[in-house]
């Protein structure tokens, strides 16, 4: 599939976390009101997301109807925060708790309300701070891949990331 996104040629390679989530396994919350993860918001995207027995994950979508952009298509925007929330939980497989700097989606084919999207996402590489991703997408033919990301995101501390914005948090 056609994609601008170069990531960096030396990235360096890189082993699971001893402790990270078994393969098969879902990958726990980052918090219970995350639009993307969230079991608790009423207008999440609820994804439930799969530790590979890699550097890779899954997770599955039913695209519903209040997703629509085009006439009985999901919203681009739709479709990339999934992608943002697949790649963005990937990277706690190597033990990182990360936010998205960079994310660009490949539409390639429209998505119908009604159907199941199947993510996959894998870690590619690390650079200091900086850990990329791919990411693709299909209806249930693995052969055909609707929709393809790519993400760099960066480590954090999340207690001081967080910290400015902590009291303004959604506790439903
Ligand atoms: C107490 C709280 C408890 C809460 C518990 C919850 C746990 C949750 C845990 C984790 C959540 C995970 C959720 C995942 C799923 C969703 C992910 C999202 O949607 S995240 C939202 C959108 N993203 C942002 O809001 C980031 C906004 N950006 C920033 O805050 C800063 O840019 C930050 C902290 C990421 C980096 O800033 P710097 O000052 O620390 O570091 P600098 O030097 O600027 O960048 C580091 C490296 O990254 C490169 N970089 C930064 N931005 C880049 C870009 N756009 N493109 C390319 N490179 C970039 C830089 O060039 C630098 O590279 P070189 O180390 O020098 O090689």
């Amino acid at each position: 599939m056609k994609h601008a996104f170069v990531p960096p040629a030396d990235l360096e390679p890189l082993v699971r976390h001893p402790k990270a989530t078994g393969p098969g396994q879902h990958i726990g919350l980052h918090h219970s009101t995350c639009f993307g993860c969230g079991d608790d918001t009423p207008l999440g995207l609820h994804l439930k997301v799969i530790a590979g027995d890699d550097l890779s994950v899954t997770a599955q979508m039913p695209v519903v109807d209040w997703m629509q952009g085009g006439p009985g298509v999901i919203h681009g925007g739709v479709l990339s925060a999934a992608f943002d929330e697949v790649t963005g939980t990937a990277p706690l497989l190597i033990g990182a708790p990360v936010v998205t700097v960079h994310l660009e989606v490949d539409f390639a084919k429209p998505i119908p309300l009604g159907s199941t999207l199947h993510f996959e996402a894998r870690i590619l590489g690390k650079q200091g701070r900086k850990i990329y991703l791919a990411a693709s997408a299909h209806l249930g033919d693995p052969e055909q891949i609707v929709a393809s990301a790519h993400a760099l995101f960066v480590t954090i501390d999340v207690q001081k990331h967080f910290a400015e914005h902590y009291d303004k948090r959604v506790i439903l």
